[in-house]
């Protein structure tokens, strides 16, 4: 099933990459916080070059600092030291409204917590990031149909968050975060809310979006979610304590 429709999705080609070029490169960046008049680091010294088209997974244990790189990664924190280069942009250059463009052009986000409007339904919690993207109004129209059709949510468009399961609502999180044909897709635990049937539902719809161009990185406990990626980030205390094929 095609999750972009008809049109591709994002290649290195497209971005401008020079061949070979990483989509996402971090070197020395570290995140600390002020605390009782100390610094307290969360993230120390990160390199990571991620490749067009990778499915990589960050593990480690709990207040490792998963969620603040991802946040980081997804252009969503500006409050952090080094280099990060994103789809040949110098992020570290940049200043944060522009940050903030270069994330809502790029860069697709999936929630624990699914993060939906509550006060709009399905089809309009679709239409926000195509609405932040400029994207004129009828072909807004025309993508939310077709992602409606592809997520199979035609018969639930009109219906609020609280009115969809768990499982329904993080559907409807990632057709929103893949509806703009984002070039990379963050997830942060998108399966923590989920059944075991749901979640492998949800990881196979990765696994489809990645053969389809889509870069992904997820953060997991889950050694079974893990196993969808094929590399696996240990974090701890802040620091890469392994990277390895998976
Ligand atoms: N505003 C803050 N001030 C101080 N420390 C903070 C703040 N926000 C987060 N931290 C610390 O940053 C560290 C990393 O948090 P983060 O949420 O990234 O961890 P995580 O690896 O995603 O954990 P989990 O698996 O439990 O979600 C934690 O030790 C947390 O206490």
């Amino acid at each position: 099933m095609p999750l972009f429709g008809s049109a591709p999705a994002p290649t290195d080609a497209a971005l401008e990459l020079p061949p070979g070029a990483p989509l996402v490169s971090l070197h020395d960046v570290e995140k600390s916080y002020d605390v009782g008049g100390g610094k307290q680091y969360v993230l120390r010294r990160i390199s990571l070059d991620v490749r067009p088209g990778e499915f990589v997974t960050i593990m480690g244990p709990s207040g490792a600092g998963k969620s603040t790189l991802l946040a980081i990664l997804g252009l969503l924190d500006h409050q952090w030291t080094g280099d990060f280069e994103f789809a040949g942009h110098a992020v570290h250059r940049l200043a944060p409204r522009d940050r903030t463009a270069l994330g809502r052009r790029h860069v697709g986000f999936v929630f624990q917590q699914y993060h939906l409007l509550d006060d709009l339904t399905v089809a309009e919690n679709l239409d926000v990031p195509l609405d932040y993207r400029g994207v004129k109004k009828s072909e807004r129209q025309a993508l939310v149909a077709d992602a409606l059709d592809r997520f199979g949510m035609v018969g639930k468009k009109d219906l609020f968050p609280r009115q969809l399961s768990g499982g329904q609502q993080q559907l409807v999180g990632i057709a929103r975060a893949v509806i703009a044909k984002p070039t990379l897709l963050l997830a942060d635990e998108p399966t923590g809310n989920l059944h075991s049937a749901q979640a492998r539902e949800i990881m196979e719809l990765f696994t489809r979006l990645n053969r389809q161009g889509t870069t992904i990185i997820q953060v997991t406990h889950s050694e079974e979610n893990a196993r969808y990626g094929s590399r696996i980030v240990n974090l701890k205390d802040g620091w890469v304590v392994s990277d390895e094929k998976n």
